[in-house]
Formats: structure tokens, C-alpha cells, sequence
């Protein structure tokens, strides 16, 4: 990392659990592009998915935990943990900013988020005071609601996986092999979780 100014690109979401799309993306992002690392924010609760059955905060923050154990590139944040909920990622960007002022965040997005940024909590501010990284998802059109001056597509390689796809293979007690990684696919055993 570079010793000013370390410029972290911001991957936030419920993780429950965390699963190998996410963590292609992340590394990827922290390797392939001016970023000098990827810090994954656990959000306790997305505004867009109040309701949702969520592991508890800090089980699902263990297992992006043990996921990322030994990448020096990759970090998890709790930050949201102590702060109001649901989750708003302008108040948590403000607070990051407070804790290190020298630091540039980068929001990292897919395209698939893209249609609701304008819904989110301040979301004029975010777009007009953040980079934000976009990469592609499967089956999404490419969009133009963001101003391109602070918007940049990176073609990261993307595995079509998602949290609920893991859940559910859990639950109908389908092997989750390879879409997590082992520890996170031990613990989760281990742990029971979906399982009951
Ligand atoms: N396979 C994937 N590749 C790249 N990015 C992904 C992938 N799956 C999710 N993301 C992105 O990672 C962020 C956090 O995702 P989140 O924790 O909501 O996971 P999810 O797999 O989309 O969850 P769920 O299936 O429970 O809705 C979001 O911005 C989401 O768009
Ligand atoms: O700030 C907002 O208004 C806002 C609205 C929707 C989603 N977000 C954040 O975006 C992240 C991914 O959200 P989701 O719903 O795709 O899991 C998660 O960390 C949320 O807190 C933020």
C-alpha cells in the first residue's frame, strides 16, 4: 500500500454469507486497478432488504473473516456495526471519512446497482464526491444515470453466484463446494446455519 493517500475501493453489502463472486471481484479489483486495497463493509442492514433473514452481524463478519485470512490486499470493516440502521452508505463514507481523513474511498458497484443509485440516501452527493468503480453483471444493460466523469466500468471477471443461491443450496443440503471458500463452507457446517 502506498504510504500517502492510500486510495481503497469500498465493496459494502449483507454478505450472508460471503461466497467466491464476491471475493473474485474484490481481489480483482484490488490487483487490476489503481486501488491499493478493497475493504468489504458489512452492512448489519441493507435499506433495500429490511426483512430479509440475515445471519447475526458478527457471525456473517467472521466468516468475510476467515475468507480473506492472509490477503494483505483484502480487509473487513465493521463500521456500520455502531451505527443506526437500516445501513445508509453516505452516513457510513462521512464516518469512514472522520476515522481516516487521509484516505480516498472508492465505491465499488455493479452494474445491476446502478438503477437504484438514485434512490439511495444522498445519492446526489455520493455521485458528485465519490469515484465510483462499476463493473459489469450478467444480463444488465449497460446505463448512463451516473455522470462518466466520476464512473469507471472495469471489466472485472464475474461469477454469476449469489448469497441466495448459497442458502439455498444449503438448505436443500447441496454441496456449496468451491462457491465459498473451504473454511467458510466449514463453518458453516459447523455452525448449522440455513440448516434448520
Ligand atoms: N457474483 C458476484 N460477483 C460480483 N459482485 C457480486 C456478486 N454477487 C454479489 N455481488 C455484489 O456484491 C455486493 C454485496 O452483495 P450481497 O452481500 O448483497 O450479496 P448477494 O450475493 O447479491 O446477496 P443476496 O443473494 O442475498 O441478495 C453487492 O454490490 C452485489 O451487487
Ligand atoms: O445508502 C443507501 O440509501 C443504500 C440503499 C441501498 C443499498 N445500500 C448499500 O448497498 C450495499 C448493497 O446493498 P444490497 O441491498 O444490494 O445488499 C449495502 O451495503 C447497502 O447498505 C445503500
Amino acid at each position: 500500500m502506498s504510504a500517502v493517500a492510500p486510495k481503497v475501493g469500498l465493496l459494502f453489502g449483507s454478505f450472508n454469507p460471503i461466497h467466491t463472486g464476491h471475493l473474485i471481484l474484490a481481489h480483482f479489483m484490488a490487483t487490476h486497478t489503481d486501488l491499493d486495497a478493497v475493504w468489504l463493509v458489512v452492512s448489519p442492514q441493507s435499506p433495500f432488504k429490511v426483512g430479509q433473514e440475515l445471519l447475526p452481524e458478527r457471525a456473517r463478519y467472521e466468516l468475510v473473516e476467515a475468507a480473506i485470512a492472509g490477503n494483505d490486499q483484502l480487509r473487513v470493516s465493521d463500521v456500520e456495526f455502531s451505527m443506526s440502521k437500516p445501513n445508509y452508505t453516505i452516513d457510513t463514507l462521512e464516518e469512514l471519512h472522520q476515522h481516516y481523513p487521509h484516505h480516498r474511498f472508492v465505491l465499488l458497484m455493479g452494474e445491476d446497482n446502478l438503477p437504484g443509485l438514485p434512490r439511495w440516501k444522498a445519492a446526489d452527493r455520493i455521485i458528485a464526491e465519490y469515484e465510483i468503480y462499476v463493473y459489469p453483471r450478467p444480463g444488465i444493460e449497460a446505463t448512463t444515470i451516473v455522470s462518466p466523469a466520476n464512473v469507471r466500468i472495469v471489466d472485472a471477471p464475474l461469477l454469476d453466484i449469489s448469497a441466495t443461491f448459497v442458502r439455498d443450496c444449503v438448505r436443500a443440503g447441496k454441496s456449496i463446494r468451491y462457491l465459498v471458500p473451504a473454511e467458510v463452507e466449514k463453518r458453516i457446517q459447523e455452525k448449522h446455519y440455513w440448516q434448520e
